[in-house]
């Protein structure tokens, strides 16, 4: 088998040891904007199914998807996805359907992902699936885990999850101890599959592409083609540097960002944006983005407490604004969020979706598209919450119907509600603030969902300027955002404008994306019949 040092190397690429940070990928030669520095396919992967949605096991698409009549827990779109799945699912087949059917539904994606490794690692090392330099266990085996700095009550929740595996999967070869560790690793290593539009569509392990650090200020980033994994840059990379991507939501306050590493990968970050935390422009950064707005509607000013606890001061104007208003919009804000039902509060795919490309997102916004990721016991979707969750769920509506007289609201008066916090949020926080980015994206796509295009066009237009100011200049999330933008302007007729928003859509997503996919070729082709329509436009006029 070919060495993966020598398979990197022909991508100019080599793995280093770093004192804190253990292995890292360096560059041995220098990388552009837009090159694709590395793509593998997942050694495991695993869809996001859930009961209202479900996905091909083979390429994750959700239509014309027909049931494993072996097992009836999984899903193709056709024979050739079910054929390249085959020596796989042929195994797991034979352990899911033994089961009762009720108990099928526990068999979330992250067990599935288990099993599957599992099964992989078998078939490997009976040579009946071949292995090579990037596709071979050894590489799993190599992830870090973390064992040693977990608490108790995690270990004991990977304990359990290693049981149901191993009780599934009823092998004389199965070592609980190695499945609760690979539990362990998933957490820190693996990965959420989004489609082109950073909407999650399952989990996989891609171990070489594990071997990448993170930084909040990455020089590179993990898009997903299919279920293919690429990884391209988004800076000047130049040789001898270490390739980043990031892990988490950058769009957030230094402490904010050290938290979440911390808590789920185990490391404080000393990245070029993490060094600063306590500087000047730190503190400038975190309080726009985590703060609150100038009591004076037209100062753009950044708030900071006051010395004497009375409330904040702007550090531009110098005006204050009282702790005892800040609470009372901020209570106000919460009531009628938590009102509520919660599909609608939840944040909105966009922006909570993208970053992660590791499978820990958990994290704020997230949304996440959580409910698809290796449990944490942080989170709620411990293993008993997974076994019960069917049952409470409905019960949970029942009674939040009888509680709350929201949930019944149509998509109408959800968006009014929205407008609502939208009004009120937009006098608290600062206008670059995520918590009013995440309520305006929340509008767009209900706005959308209504076919409002002119409402939402005039909210997708407050976030442009915020993605363009909170991200890097080649960041998935205004290239998406201008997308969106260049659709709804030309579906209002507004020709111009579309073709000024598609085209900035494309100068961004062609390095993020590259421009080989069906998504870019569609992009680059809208772009390209609004020009040719408006260039008629113009000829109209004209004559
Ligand atoms: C996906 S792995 C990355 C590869 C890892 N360095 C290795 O040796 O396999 C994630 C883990 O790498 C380490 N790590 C990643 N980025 C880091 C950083 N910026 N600083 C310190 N440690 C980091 C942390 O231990 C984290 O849990």
């Amino acid at each position: 088998m070919e060495d993966l040092g020598n398979v990197l190397a022909e991508r100019g690429l080599t793995v280093a040891n770093h004192p804190q940070k253990g292995r890292s990928l360096r560059t041995t030669k220098d990388f552009n904007p837009g090159d694709v520095i590395l793509s593998q396919e997942p050694y495991v992967c695993a869809p996001k199914n859930s009961n209202a949605e479900w996905r091909c096991d083979g390429c994750f698409a959700s239509t014309n998807l027909k049931k494993c009549s072996g097992c009836q827990v999984v899903w193709y779109c056709g024979s050739s996805c079910q054929k390249l799945e085959w020596k796989l699912h042929r195994l797991e087949c034979g352990a899911l359907a033994k089961l009762e059917k009720d108990k099928r539904k526990s068999v979330t994606p992250s067990i599935r992902l288990m099993i599957k490794l599992f099964l992989r690692k078998k078939l490997q090392t009976d040579k009946i699936i071949p292995t090579t330099a990037t596709d071979n266990y050894s590489l799993v085996e190599v992830l870090v885990s973390h064992m040693k700095e977990i608490d108790e009550k995690q270990l004991v929740l990977y304990a359990q999850m290693a049981n149901l595996v191993s009780w599934i999967l009823q092998l004389s070869d199965v070592n609980i101890k190695e499945i609760a560790e690979n539990f362990s690793k998933l957490a820190c290593n693996a990965h959420t599959i989004c489609d082109s539009e950073l909407r999650p569509l399952g989990t996989g392990v891609y171990p070489v592409i594990s071997i990448i650090n993170h930084s909040c200020l990455p020089n590179a980033i993990l898009i997903f083609e299919g279920r293919s994994a690429v990884v391209r840059a988004i800076q000047p990379i130049p040789k001898g540097d270490e390739v980043t991507i990031t892990y988490i939501e950058t769009a957030a306050s230094t402490v904010t960002r050290q938290k979440a590493l911390k808590e789920q990968y185990f490391f404080v970050c000393t990245c070029p944006r993490c060094i600063k935390v306590g500087q000047r422009d730190d503190i400038e950064e975190s309080a726009i983005l985590e703060g609150y707005r100038c009591r004076d509607e037209r100062c753009n000013g950044f708030l900071l407490r006051d010395s004497d606890d009375k409330g904040f001061i702007c550090q531009q104007c110098g005006i204050l604004r009282s702790k005892e208003e800040v609470k009372k919009i901020s209570t106000e804000v919460k009531a009628i969020s938590d009102k509520l039902p919660k599909s609608a509060s939840s944040v909105s795919i966009l922006f909570s979706l993208f970053l992660m490309t590791n499978v820990s997102q958990f994290s704020p916004f997230y949304l996440s598209s959580n409910s698809n990721h290796i449990p944490t016991a942080k989170h709620k979707d411990s293993l008993s919450v997974v076994l019960v969750q069917l049952y409470s769920s409905r019960l949970l509506h029942r009674d939040q119907k009888r509680l709350n007289p929201y949930l019944n609201l149509d998509n109408q008066e959800i968006i009014s509600v929205y407008k609502m916090i939208e009004r009120l949020q937009r006098n608290l926080f600062h206008p670059f603030s995520v918590s009013l980015i995440q309520t305006r994206e929340q509008l767009i796509k209900l706005l959308m969902e209504a076919e409002d295009w002119r409402e939402a066009l005039y909210y997708c237009g407050l976030t442009i300027p915020v993605y363009l100011k909170v991200y890097p200049k080649f960041h998935p999330l205004p290239g998406l955002q201008y997308y969106t933008s260049g659709k709804l302007e030309w579906l209002l007729g507004d020709t111009n404008d579309a073709v000024q928003s598609l085209s900035n859509a494309v100068d961004i997503l062609r390095i993020t994306h590259g421009t080989n996919t069906p998504f870019m070729k569609e992009l680059i082709m809208k772009l390209e019949e609004a020009r040719a329509e408006a260039a008629y436009n113009l000829s109209s006029t004209n004559e």
